[in-house]
């Protein structure tokens, strides 16, 4: 019945303060009130519908998808919401588009690259939408190897312009979001030209539409990559191609390149190359800032997940009927419990992890404008690392949730497939997620050729075993006298080692700090458990093999994992109540959250277009001539 919270005996059970515990989700009581206050707003306005995406054509989906991206645009502006709200607003509207390239990748990279004189000139435009950026990095041929990257920028010392172009077929830009059909502006990565000499790769921001009627610029070909995985998902956004046919950089300003080049390099007037003195992976660092926003991002489609698995866990009966009575909660099956639980630890620990994680680029940032380049290898490997361990486990996470809710978790309606859809191409943008380890593991190697065995060590107590572990498998691989390469995928173990130590010494940590609200901390530090005992368990050969637990240690773990997941059991429904999701935004009938699923499924089943005539399309032509046999069968 609507109205009524069939959760509500589970709510009950809560024993901590879910309100509280909402705060520390968010991050801050501040940071709480935006999330809340927009999250109702997106909510409450048809204007963000989503429930009809898969029922859309390409053209159809993509137009609705203008359409929205203009409506969030005109209420950021006529509410007049600040940077914070509005990119807030953009989040709950929960649909991959342009917007998504142009605020987190091309006004970052102005930002993070451009010097004043280019923050003055394109910021203002990109900040009142009067451009739309792409980040256009990724060619045909390459993606994983920048370095590989075949665009060239040739500047002309006579024009003080610089002419880019697409030397051949694999040189052409391919995936970059927002430049199929609505980017104006890109920046674009193409290998510098001086004087007939190689500088490597740099970017350029380059005009490719016309700001009066959208029409490519001369020698621009540009156009969309074709549908992508799943039906509505990911197709909302226009991944592009372009080539580019000797661009003269004649629409924008004479100096076109981004200030990476006054930064790291530079060109003068009269066309001299000059290489400051700074790493020259700065010019990668858009990527490294990204990869920091994707982390916090994999706590947000976790946490969607684990809370439609959790609450329709908690809804669905099946099995254990007792004289007639009701059947058994699967969520109180034993091997339920130790799929989803360690699935709602990790929410929460990458929650935490992209908290600490942002704090630590910001604090490389800071370092980089003082030219202290001395934490610029670890922020790297941070990142990259824990970019590739959170998108892998959350795509995994995902998934398992669809399964954990059966037959119904693999309708669209319960959410599940598209957020599936939609999240997996995170283990890839942004860095392949195997690539990422191997920087991961070549940071490690270094260190340990520099550090000798101990990596590190500033980490808590409790972290004593997952350190050790970390020591003894580079030691495995570092020890013997083979080359990276033969030893790569045992030290992209490693490395995933590594990052693990790294979230669970940081969930640990942040249990260190105040955390008020009744029985929060406690029910934190549950969490934390499940999360460290868990990865124990599923990885003990390692651990076990470090001598540093044994078998009996092992089993301790596994039988305090039981007990870890019945304490959770009664706070299940309260945990996932506390990130917050509006139905709108977990956009699922599993996961609603009073808890009615059957009678939404059934009413929702009828919407569908095939359900709009009960004699279907096609009956006359195809059905009706088989049944009455007046296609001649076949000799049986
Ligand atoms: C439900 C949620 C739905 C959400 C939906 C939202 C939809 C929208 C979201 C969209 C978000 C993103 C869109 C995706 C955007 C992209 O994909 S942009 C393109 C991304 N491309 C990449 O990431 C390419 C990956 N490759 C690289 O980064 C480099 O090629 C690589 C680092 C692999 C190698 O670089 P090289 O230049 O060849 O360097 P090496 O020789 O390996 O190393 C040399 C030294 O440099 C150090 N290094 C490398 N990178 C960095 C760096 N970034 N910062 C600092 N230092 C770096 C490296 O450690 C070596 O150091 P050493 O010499 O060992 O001391
Ligand atoms: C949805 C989506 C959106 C994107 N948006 C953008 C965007 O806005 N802008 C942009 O510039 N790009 C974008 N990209 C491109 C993305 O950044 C690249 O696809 C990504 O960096 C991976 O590179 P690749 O495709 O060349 O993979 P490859 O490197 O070709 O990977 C193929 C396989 O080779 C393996 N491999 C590659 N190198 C090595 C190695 N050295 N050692 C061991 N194994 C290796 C990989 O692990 C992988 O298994 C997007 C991609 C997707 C899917």
């Amino acid at each position: 019945m609507e109205g009524v919270d069939h959760l509500a005996h589970e709510r009950n059970k809560s024993e901590f303060d879910v309100d509280a515990m909402k705060i520390v989700w968010a991050g801050s009581p501040h940071a709480f009130d935006v999330s809340d206050r927009i999250s109702k707003l997106v909510a409450s306005d048809p204007g963000f519908r989503k429930d009809n995406r898969s029922t859309l054509s390409r053209k159809e989906l993509f137009k609705n998808t203008l359409r929205k991206a203009a409506y969030a645009w005109k209420t950021i502006v006529d509410l007049r919401l600040s940077e914070e709200e509005a990119a807030k607003l953009r989040f709950y509207v929960d649909e991959p588009a342009f917007t998504d390239l142009h605020w987190g990748m091309f006004i970052p990279a102005i930002k993070g690259q451009g010097t004043e004189e280019q923050q003055q000139k394109w910021l203002p435009l990109a900040y009142k939408m009067q451009i739309i950026g792409c980040y256009a990095q990724t060619e045909l041929g390459h993606g994983s190897n920048v370095q590989g990257l075949e665009t060239t920028a040739t500047f002309d010392s006579q024009t003080d312009e610089f002419i880019i172009h697409s030397p051949t077929l694999t040189s052409s830009k391919w995936w970059p979001g927002g430049l199929g059909k609505v980017a104006t502006h890109a920046i674009a990565y193409a290998r510098l030209i001086v004087g007939g000499r190689e500088h490597g790769v740099h970017g350029f921001i380059v005009q490719l539409r016309s700001l009066e009627d959208h029409s490519p610029l001369l020698g621009i070909t540009v156009g969309d990559i074709g549908m992508k995985f799943g039906n509505g998902a990911y197709n909302t956004m226009d991944n592009g191609v372009l080539q580019f046919d000797h661009v003269l950089d004649v629409y924008s300003i004479a100096f076109a390149s981004i200030a990476v080049m006054l930064w790291v390099s530079q060109v003068t007037c009269e066309g001299k190359y000059k290489q400051s003195d700074v790493p020259r992976q700065l010019v990668y660092g858009t990527m490294v800032y990204v990869r920091q926003t994707i982390v916090a991002d994999a706590s947000c489609a976790l946490s969607r997940a684990v809370c439609i698995a959790t609450r329709y866990s908690a809804v669905r009966r099946q099995f254990g009927s007792q004289n007639g009575g009701p059947e058994t909660q699967v969520i109180d099956y034993k091997t339920q419990q130790s799929r989803l639980f360690p699935l709602l630890a990790s929410a929460y620990a990458f929650r935490f992890i992209g908290e600490w994680l942002k704090w630590l680029y910001a604090d490389v940032t800071q370092r980089l404008q003082a030219n202290d380049f001395s934490t610029l290898p670890e922020a790297h490997a941070c990142t990259a690392g824990l970019k590739s361990l959170t998108t892998t486990a959350t795509a995994d996470g995902i998934e398992e949730c669809r399964k954990l809710c059966g037959g119904h978790g693999y309708l669209c309606s319960s959410g599940l497939p598209e957020l599936f859809a939609v999240y997996v191409p995170a283990c890839t943008y942004e860095g392949d997620n195997t690539v990422l380890l191997l920087q991961v593991a070549r940071f490690l190697m270094k260190t340990v050729s520099q550090l000798g065995s101990r990596l590190s060590s500033k980490k808590p107590v409790g972290t004593i075993a997952y350190m050790t572990r970390v020591e003894h498998l580079m030691q495995c691989r570092c020890g013997v006298q083979r080359g990276f390469a033969e030893l790569s995928a045992d030290l992209v173990e490693a490395a995933v080692a590594h990052c693990q130590l790294i979230v669970v010494s940081k969930f640990i940590e942040k249990l260190q700090q105040e955390i008020p609200g009744k029985g929060v901390k406690q029910q934190l530090e549950v969490l934390c458990n499940i999360y460290a005992l868990f990865l124990l368990h599923k990885h003990q050969g390692d651990f076990l093999s470090t001598g540093c637990i044994t078998p009996k240690h092992a089993a301790l773990a596994n039988d305090e994992l039981r007990s870890l997941y019945s304490q959770v059991r009664p706070n299940a429904i309260a945990l996932v109540d506390a990130f917050n999701y509006t139905d709108h935004y977990l956009g699922s009938i599993l996961g609603c959250y009073d808890g009615n699923v059957y009678p939404k499924l059934y009413e929702a089943a009828w919407k569908d277009p095939l359900n709009e005539s009960v004699v279907p399309d096609g009956y006359h032509l195809y059905i009706r001539p088989l049944l009455k046999q007046e296609i001649r069968t076949a000799r049986l």
